[in-house]
């Protein structure tokens, strides 16, 4: 039987998959079950309240919101959820994501969403933070975030001259 998804990756618009693929590889690498949807604030206000709504019954433990622009989304899901909201700037055209950035982290008081960096490494972090708050209550998860760690460590100092 397929396991229920523990973490929605949304966005707000199919572009921003370019970005967001980082976090759905981490979620894949860790072996973790999402699920992943294009729900836009603007576009599509009745799924976006839906999809928030549900949220926590459905049984999501994060939710990953990749919106570029006018970024209404991280912050539109958080205020329908209690469920944990990380918001991923979307680089976008015009401004280079600082637009994107700062509708994101830029909520008022009470609403929180978790803000990671612009773009790419935004998406990946947002990944790894997804899987550290699931690694609270999973000690296999863990054991395999410490595992990544050393990896990386190791990777890290591959210098450019070795072959
Ligand atoms: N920021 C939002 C929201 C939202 O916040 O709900 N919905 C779409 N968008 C953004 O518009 C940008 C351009 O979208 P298109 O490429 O579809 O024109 C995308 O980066 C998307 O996240």
């Amino acid at each position: 039987m397929r396991q229920k998804p523990l973490v929605g990756l949304i966005m707000g618009s199919r572009s921003d998959w370019e970005t967001m693929k980082h976090a759905a590889e981490i979620l894949e690498n860790f072996n973790i079950q999402y699920e992943k949807k294009i729900v836009s604030a603007h576009r599509t206000p009745d799924l976006l309240y839906q999809y928030a709504e549900s949220a926590e019954e459905r049984g999501l433990k994060v939710i990953i919101a990749g919106a570029g622009g006018a970024a209404h989304l991280p912050g539109m899901v958080a205020a329908k959820t209690i469920v944990p909201v990380l918001g991923v700037p979307i680089k976008s055209a015009a401004l280079n994501g600082l637009d994107s950035l700062l509708s994101i982290a830029q909520m008022p008081g009470g609403i929180p969403v978790g803000t990671l960096a612009i773009g790419k490494a935004g998406a990946k972090n947002a990944g790894l933070l997804a899987v550290s708050i699931l690694a609270n209550n999973d000690v296999s998860l863990k054991e395999r975030i410490h595992h990544f760690r050393k990896v990386q460590a190791k990777e890290a100092l591959v210098e450019p001259w070795e072959n």
